[in-house]
């Protein structure tokens, strides 16, 4: 059985009347990347504090590592980043780390291990007054990792860095991932969540739309043909496949089978003597569907 670090039922913040987050059952389980994706002032912060202890719920429950939100063992293995890192400006790098360690009651072998980690190194010993925004947003990520953490929680860790910076946080998400590290992490950028992520929960209005694995979400896919005559390509399609598979859309007809059958389309639609312009396999994005579970109101 898949082993769950959190775990809420109906989760649910109200701030008056109107519900932050609304009735949320969210699922991480051990080794994976999961994005929580849900536009600005979706809910996302008011959850994730909630899942720290920081935020009391109105309604539902939470547990996070099998314990109640804000119990200190279960703090004890959790490594996050909620808002930008708060440095001394005056130390470098490393130093930072070293306060943090010391308080946290990490091992200083632990510094240089984070550092590595997030590729700090090279610039450790330099004053953290000299850092881009985005090494700032790493280093953040290495005092996460101090502690040797059991599940890493990261509220917009892109936010504010130009392109280089978030390709380089992308990354670093990324090989935690591939380190067999369980990462939650909030995001309003689905190209970001699609990349980087295992699985993914949608959140609008503080609703969670849906849990699902990017792959699902992504859905089947289809294939779309550009083909001329269209109406006659449509027609033998329509004929050849399930009529209901086959979708019109502009100049493109878009065919709900399997990939593998695209030869054999291809072959069918030459042989009607039919031009055949395009064919290719396109699955949607995160972007689409999330348009379309908001009914487009995103
Ligand atoms: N302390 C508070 N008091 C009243 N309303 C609040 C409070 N905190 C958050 N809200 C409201 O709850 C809603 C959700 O906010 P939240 O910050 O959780 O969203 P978010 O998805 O994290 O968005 P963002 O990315 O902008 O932080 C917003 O409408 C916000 O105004």
């Amino acid at each position: 059985m898949t082993e769950l670090l959190v775990e809420t039922t109906d989760l649910t913040k109200y701030y008056g009347s109107r519900a932050a987050v609304d009735h949320i059952g969210l699922q991480v389980r051990r080794g994976e990347v999961y994005g929580f994706l849900g536009p600005n002032g979706a809910g996302k912060t008011t959850a994730l504090r909630m899942l720290l202890g920081l935020v009391q719920p109105s309604e539902g429950t939470a547990r996070v590592l099998g314990r109640r939100p804000g119990d200190p063992v279960a703090l004890a293995s959790i490594g996050m980043l909620v808002e930008a890192p708060a440095v001394y400006p005056y130390l470098s790098g490393r130093d930072n780390l070293r306060v943090l360690a010391r308080y946290a009651g990490a091992p200083d072998s632990a510094v240089a291990k984070a550092l590595d980690a997030v590729e700090l190194t090279d610039r450790a010993d330099d004053r953290t007054a000299s850092y881009s925004l985005g090494m700032r947003q790493r280093l953040g990520v290495a005092a996460a990792l101090l502690t040797e953490p059991e599940l890493l929680i990261l509220d917009e860790p892109t936010n504010g860095l130009d392109p280089a910076g978030m390709a380089d946080m992308r990354e670093l998400i990324w090989r935690l991932g591939a380190q067999g590290r369980t990462v939650l992490l909030s995001s309003h950028l689905l190209g970001e969540v699609q990349q980087i992520c295992d699985r993914v929960g949608v959140l609008a209005e503080g609703r969670l739309l849906r849990q699902a694995s990017v792959r699902e979400l992504r859905g089947q896919g289809a294939l779309r043909i550009v083909a001329d005559p269209i109406d006659q390509a449509r027609a033998l399609l329509d004929q050849r496949f399930d009529a209901r598979r086959v979708r019109p859309d502009g100049e493109s007809l878009y065919l709900d089978i399997a990939p593998e059958l695209a030869a054999e389309v291809n072959r069918e639609l030459v042989r009607a003597g039919i031009a055949v312009h395009t064919l290719a396999w396109r699955e949607p994005s995160l972007e689409e569907i999330f348009f379309e579970l908001t009914g487009g109101s995103q």
